[in-house]
């Protein structure tokens, strides 16, 4: 018997450290998905500082893991609960809760002993909101040997559909590809920063969380001699399968690479901005030269100094003309593609099929990702 569609809760809070974006999914027998409903809620700032503090090495850190754990848990059903709200659905109608937690360790390079932590209290999730929670999605590919990372690939691959050279570019903390050629298999990898080093600069002389539509940057002037070294990296020249998070990119690299020059801070945004759409087009031109579409979703496709960066570059890269839009012109919400990618990857667990890509991630074989915590 064919089943009908389901609903699931897709819940992601991503290395930008925003805030969570919870997407209602309905998803039909074959794992087609559609968004229902969203909501974002941005962290209380209390929580967000322990996140943040969380991401390197500090005294205690098993208890305020723990407590940030049940923080992030009960914030996730707050989320939960609005878009129940929302949508006048009960716990009863969701079949289950995917969700990501957050990263606050990524050490895939470790052979045997390889890491990665996304903190979350899923039993508290499970127990506030009554419904089964899936959750610690990484695990089981690095354990099978793989990065663990990226993983939606598998999703960008059922849900991007075109007669088409096709590539789905996600710029959210981290940036990563998804190559999906006409003929061809499925490949993907984490391609460098995104927004994370753009965030980080104009907190520290502004204040502001983001650079809204790269409008600082837009002051400055790129600084070529800054962004070779910036590039000179050995992560960018890396052969896939790679990925990478706040472990490799952060405040302290930035200022490495600076080293003792005098630089105009808008100028220093500018070359971040220049970094972002340089190491993301290089990496698809080298690794899917063909590529005819290029679709942009994550928080960085409402930056439209980024995305025009994007379009002045292609032309350089690329000997044919690359069309690139952002994925409102495909049908989703570019902050909400990977929410809907968590509910899809707890429907895959609870239909007990393997969502990981080995071609993407380097895991010795297809693997079923997550574990049940059962409301
Ligand atoms: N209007 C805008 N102008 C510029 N940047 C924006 C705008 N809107 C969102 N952003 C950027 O998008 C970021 C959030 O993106 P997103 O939610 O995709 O990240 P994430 O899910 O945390 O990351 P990841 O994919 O690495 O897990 C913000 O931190 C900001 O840098
Ligand atoms: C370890 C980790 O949390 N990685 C994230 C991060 O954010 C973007 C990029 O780096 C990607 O590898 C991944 O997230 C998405 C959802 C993924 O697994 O596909």
């Amino acid at each position: 018997m064919i089943k009908p569609q389901s609903f699931y809760i897709g819940l992601m809070s991503g290395t930008s450290l925003d805030g969570i974006d919870a997407v209602l999914a309905k998803i039909g027998s074959n794992g087609e998905a559609t968004a229902v409903e969203a909501v974002s809620t941005p962290f209380a700032a209390e929580l967000r500082k322990a996140l943040f503090e969380l991401q390197s090495p500090g005294p205690n850190e098993l208890h305020r893991e723990k407590q940030a754990g049940n923080a992030l848990a009960l914030a996730y059903a707050e989320a939960v609960m609005q878009l129940l709200n929302k949508t006048k659905l009960q716990s009863s109608d969701i079949t289950a809760i995917g969700a990501h937690g957050q990263t606050i360790r990524h050490q895939p390079h470790l052979g045997d002993m390889a890491y990665t932590h996304q903190t979350l209290n899923p039993a508290l999730l499970a127990e506030k909101t009554g419904i089964d929670v899936i959750a610690d999605f990484r695990s089981r590919d690095l354990a099978a040997g793989g990065h663990g990372a990226p993983l939606v690939p598998a999703f960008h691959a059922q849900q991007f559909i075109e007669d088409k050279n096709l590539a789905i570019l996600n710029i959210g903390g981290i940036a990563n590809l998804t190559l999906l050629p006409k003929n061809g298999e499925v490949t993907g990898f984490d391609c460098g920063p995104g927004n994370m080093l753009m965030d980080a600069w104009i907190h520290e002389h502004q204040g502001n969380a983001f650079d809204e539509n790269g409008a600082w940057a837009l002051q400055g002037k790129a600084n070529e001699a800054l962004l070779s070294k910036m590039l000179s990296d050995p992560f960018f020249s890396k052969t896939p399968p790679k990925s990478t998070g706040r472990d490799d990119f952060h405040l302290h690299w930035l200022h490495e690479k600076m080293g003792n020059e005098n630089y105009l801070s808008e100028d220093v945004q500018a070359t971040l901005l220049h970094l972002t759409a340089h190491s993301a087009l290089d990496a698809l031109v080298r690794h899917s030269p063909l590529t005819q579409k290029l679709i942009v979703c994550g928080g960085g496709a409402r930056n439209y100094a980024l995305m025009n960066l994007f379009k002045a570059k292609a032309a350089h890269f690329f000997k044919k003309p690359l069309e690139i839009i952002t994925s409102d012109a495909a049908g989703i919400d570019p902050q909400l593609v990977e929410g809907l990618a968590f509910a899809w990857l707890a429907w895959a667990h609870k239909e007990k099929r393997p969502a990981n890509l080995p071609a993407v991630t380097g895991a010795k074989g297809p693997r079923i990702l997550g574990a049940c915590y059962p409301a």
